[in-house]
């Protein structure tokens, strides 16, 4: 966990802003004045906006931040406190409001947002990270005072010293469901996920209790980051002696970055490398070490935005000697795809790939399918609250019409790898299955040997046909993969 910087001081610009002392009783100043009266320090109010546009505006985290901290001239341990901040507030809602709700007596819905807004950092300070319980208190009321006035700051003063007389573990201890009674909703509770989704993952997992508590507990910690070097422009050894990052154990184009801003890396900037999760990047490469006989070289990424599969299957593709159409829904995500492909033989296309008009042939499809997303919720810090059991359903019929296509357009012995960030069962195997069972002269491959690539063997993947990655047991985000083919 982050350390506790972030001590009040004065905004970018220096020197005393706050001018001649008002001599007017404090409740009866201006609100900017009271504003400039004190400094409320940097990091956090960074962290508080972000929070407030996530739940007034439906804003994404790790969008919003990085943007925010620019314009804000933020940086290095004020950037970091800030990241903390925001990203493990946000991934532990669930938990943090359950002890706010306690600590204040009342539901949380009951309690104004700005005000929630506080003491979910507040409280994230207290339970989750080293910084002292003074700081996040008095830091906490300082944000509510200079915004909010001083009822609210009283508010907030009282709960957050409810909240600091105990640890994390004892407030689980006395609000999570017994271990005894339910076991998915105790574990759930403990690891900041809702209920629904551990579910998901305790059927994905095959029911085993230990795996359950591993997967939510990996997907309830700050997650690395990985480089991707794009083929033909830089190795991952080239990339990991540039960027201080290492090798990763699985993509032999995978780099795990210990920390600092992959943006300032010179190899990303010109594109030559990417932040992409190494259970993506081997995704992107199954689809082009699958065995298709003669290949033609006409190769599909069917839903393609924002690229970072098609910008790996493209570099690859320039070395092959191949070429990639890349479709994509939506006019904003192609054109992101166009600017990561930049010169790779890649021919982005608007269309709803459902129906798209491409001729039928292709010697190797990708449909990496719109999903829930459950597999990548550590890298989208709100999402596992966001998310509710009809966006998959909605999902499903996407997912079979998109494969069903997908198995229209591949060459017959060619292979379409259908894959999903999310290991939820009715997105993955029964998507498969049912498609499969639809579609005459379709066959479900193998696709363990087309991950099985550096230290990744088989039996670290499960008794196949199809690979579901998992954080705890990969390193990776929670991909899943299976490999089709079609006899006629
Ligand atoms: C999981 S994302 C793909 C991620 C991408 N492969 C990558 O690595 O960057 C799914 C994409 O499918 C697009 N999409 C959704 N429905 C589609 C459709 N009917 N036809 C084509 N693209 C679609 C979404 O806009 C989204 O960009």
């Amino acid at each position: 966990m982050t350390g506790a910087p972030g001590n009040r001081r004065p905004r970018k610009g220096g020197g005393d802003r706050r001018g001649p002392k008002d001599s007017r009783p404090r409740d009866q100043q201006p609100r900017d004045k009271k504003l400039r009266e004190k400094d409320v320090d940097v990091a956090r109010e960074a962290a508080r906006d972000v929070l407030r546009a996530v739940r007034e505006q439906s804003a994404y985290a790790n969008l919003l931040l990085p943007r925010l901290l620019r314009e804000r001239h933020i940086t290095g341990r004020d950037a970091a406190f800030a990241t903390e901040l925001t990203y493990g507030a946000a991934r532990a809602q669930g938990l943090l409001d359950a002890v706010i709700a306690s600590a204040a007596g009342r539901g949380i819905d009951d309690i104004d947002g700005n005000v929630l807004d506080i003491l979910r950092l507040g409280a994230y300070q207290l339970l989750r990270t080293r910084t002292s319980p003074h700081a996040a208190v008095s830091t906490s009321v300082d944000l509510a005072r200079s915004e909010l006035g001083m009822g609210p700051s009283g508010f907030v003063n009282a709960v957050l010293r409810k909240i600091s007389q105990r640890d994390e573990d004892l407030w689980i201890d006395e609000l999570a469901p017994p271990m005894a009674e339910d076991m998915i909703g105790s574990l759930a509770f403990r690891y900041a996920h809702p209920r629904w989704i551990a579910e998901v993952f305790f059927d994905a997992l095959g029911r085993s209790a230990g795996q359950l508590q591993a997967a939510l507990a990996a997907d309830d910690e700050r997650p690395p980051v990985h480089l991707v070097a794009r083929p033909g422009m830089i190795t991952a050894e080239e990339l990991a002696l540039t960027s201080g990052g290492d090798e990763g154990r699985y993509s032999p184009y995978c780099v795990y970055l210990p920390g600092g801003d992959p943006g300032g890396i010179d190899a990303v900037r010109d594109g030559f490398a990417g932040v992409q999760d190494e259970g993506s990047q081997l995704v992107a490469r199954a689809v082009t070490v699958a065995e298709v006989g003669e290949d033609s070289g006409r190769w599909l990424d069917m839903c393609a935005g924002p690229g970072g599969k098609a910008a790996l299957i493209g570099a690859i593709a320039d070395i092959d000697g191949a070429r990639l159409d890349a479709l994509e829904v939506s006019d904003h995500r192609a054109e992101l795809i166009r600017k990561i492909t930049g010169d790779l033989p890649v021919d982005v296309r608007v269309a709803d790939a459902r129906d798209s008009g491409l001729e039928p042939g292709y010697d190797r499809i990708l449909l990496d399918a719109p999903c829930s997303g459950l597999g990548s919720l550590r890298r989208r810090p709100e999402a596992r609250w966001r998310r509710t059991p009809a966006d998959v359903t909605e999902l499903v019929v996407l997912q079979k019409e998109l494969l069903a296509e997908a198995l229209r357009l591949v060459k017959p012995g060619g292979v379409v790898v259908y894959s999903t960030c999310s290991p939820h069962p009715a997105e993955t195997v029964e998507v498969i299955d049912a498609v499969v069972a639809a579609v005459p002269g379709a066959r479900q491959l193998d696709a363990r040997p087309l991950v099985t690539v550096g230290e990744l063997t088989e039996s670290l993947l499960g008794p196949g046909p199809h690979v579901q990655l998992w954080p705890h047991l990969h390193g990776t985000d929670a991909m899943f993969l299976a490999a089709v083919t079609r006899d006629t």
